[in-house]
């Protein structure tokens, strides 16, 4: 396992690398070109760029996340091929700066969604949180702007303006996409990228399905252990693998993350490690990563990834805000720290006990 941080950029992140790099134990960041748009090439020098960058600050670009997949892709247009054909480039130029792991996901329309980015806990805390309720009562088309408002006036990962400014349009062209639909192209891409990830040793990394259910009525197919065992099946290669996150999968109670993880193995790429509670049917908060301030045990998660011989990188994942500090929703300074730190006590401990 190697502990790292998301990284958005010197550009767009309050965190800076001079930071990240003091966090005890973290080797790495996981960053991305924030400002490449999906369906773009992402040119080789402007990969180097960045990873010089990071490399000089004494930390190493550990992968990816994201490069955001074009919608003709997910809807399955056929312009479709071309934006594969940039996406196949982009991975040939990544694979060349010797950057072996890429996330991305295949949720049509939005990313993750959230119907509150600020929700105080009783410590004060802030953190993103999640009501069917809530959600049910906004229209989809106007999501963009709700999340915007709320977001302390960053670029939410996932959330492109320029995307969203045609999100009626979106919502259109996803109307005849149904879950077989939606699968259907997900493999379609992923058997045109493989040779391309084989020959440059890249690994793909699907992000789980956040939250793990249907929202605004668009499929979703990354989201339990049977759906994702039929996708790992559909492009048996390693280099089709997971980036198995406790938070999306744990969303769904039904989840069983560490037996999840466990029948994984050798698939798991990279691990996005964060706890929620759960306060009833599609209702949640996220948590600390502390395992007694929410509803996932993060020992039996981090167990699980010891067992399987996790080699990838590890990310805290949405921390809280706490401190004052002012953040991007999910990724201040403060509490992915705090997160880190917990998880590699938790690591060492584990790895201890293993070897008496
Ligand atoms: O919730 C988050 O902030 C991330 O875990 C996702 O946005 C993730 O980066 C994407 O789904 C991966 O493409
Ligand atoms: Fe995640």
């Amino acid at each position: 396992m190697k502990m790292t941080l998301r990284w958005f950029g010197s550009k767009y992140d309050t965190v800076t690398l001079e930071q990240i790099r003091q966090i005890p134990g973290c080797v790495g960041v996981i960053t991305t070109l924030y400002d490449a748009k999906p369906g773009e090439v992402w040119s080789r020098e402007a990969i180097r760029v960045m990873k010089e960058e990071v490399e000089a600050a004494g930390l190493e670009v550990s992968g990816i996340e994201s490069v955001n997949i074009h919608d003709d892709i997910k809807i399955g247009l056929p312009t479709r091929d071309k934006y594969i054909a940039n996406y196949i480039e982009t991975l040939e130029n990544l694979g060349k700066e010797g950057i072996d792991l890429v996330c991305y996901n295949f949720m049509p329309v939005f990313d993750w969604t959230r119907s509150d980015l600020a929700k105080e806990r009783p410590d004060g805390s802030t953190v993103l949180s999640y009501d069917q309720e809530l959600i049910d009562r906004i229209d989809p088309t106007r999501m963009f702007e709700e999340m915007d408002a709320n977001s302390n006036g960053f670029p939410l990962p996932g959330w492109e303006p320029e995307r969203l400014a045609r999100i009626k349009e979106l919502f259109e062209m996803y109307k005849g996409v149904d879950e077989e639909k939606l699968f259907e192209n997900l493999i379609y891409f992923l058997k045109a990228i493989m040779p391309t990830c084989e020959k440059y040793g890249v690994k793909m990394a699907i992000h789980m399905d956040d939250p793990a259910w249907s929202v605004f009525g668009l499929p979703r197919i990354i989201n339990n252990k049977k759906n994702i065992q039929r996708m790992l099946d559909a492009v048996p290669v390693v280099n089709n693998g997971l980036t198995l996150c406790t938070g999306s999968l744990g969303s769904d109670p039904n989840n069983d993350i560490p037996d999840i993880i466990r029948s994984f193995k050798g698939r798991v790429h990279f691990g996005h490690v964060r706890n929620l509670i759960h306060y009833g049917p599609g209702k949640f908060d996220e948590a600390a990563h502390l395992s007694s301030d929410g509803s996932l045990d993060m020992y039996e998660i981090m167990k699980a990834f010891y067992d399987i011989g996790m080699e990838g990188p590890i990310r805290p994942d949405h921390g809280r805000m706490i401190w004052g500090e002012k953040a991007m929703p999910g990724y201040g300074l403060y509490d992915r720290a705090l997160g880190a730190t917990y998880l590699n006590g938790i690591w060492e401990a584990i790895d201890k006990a293993d070897k008496k």
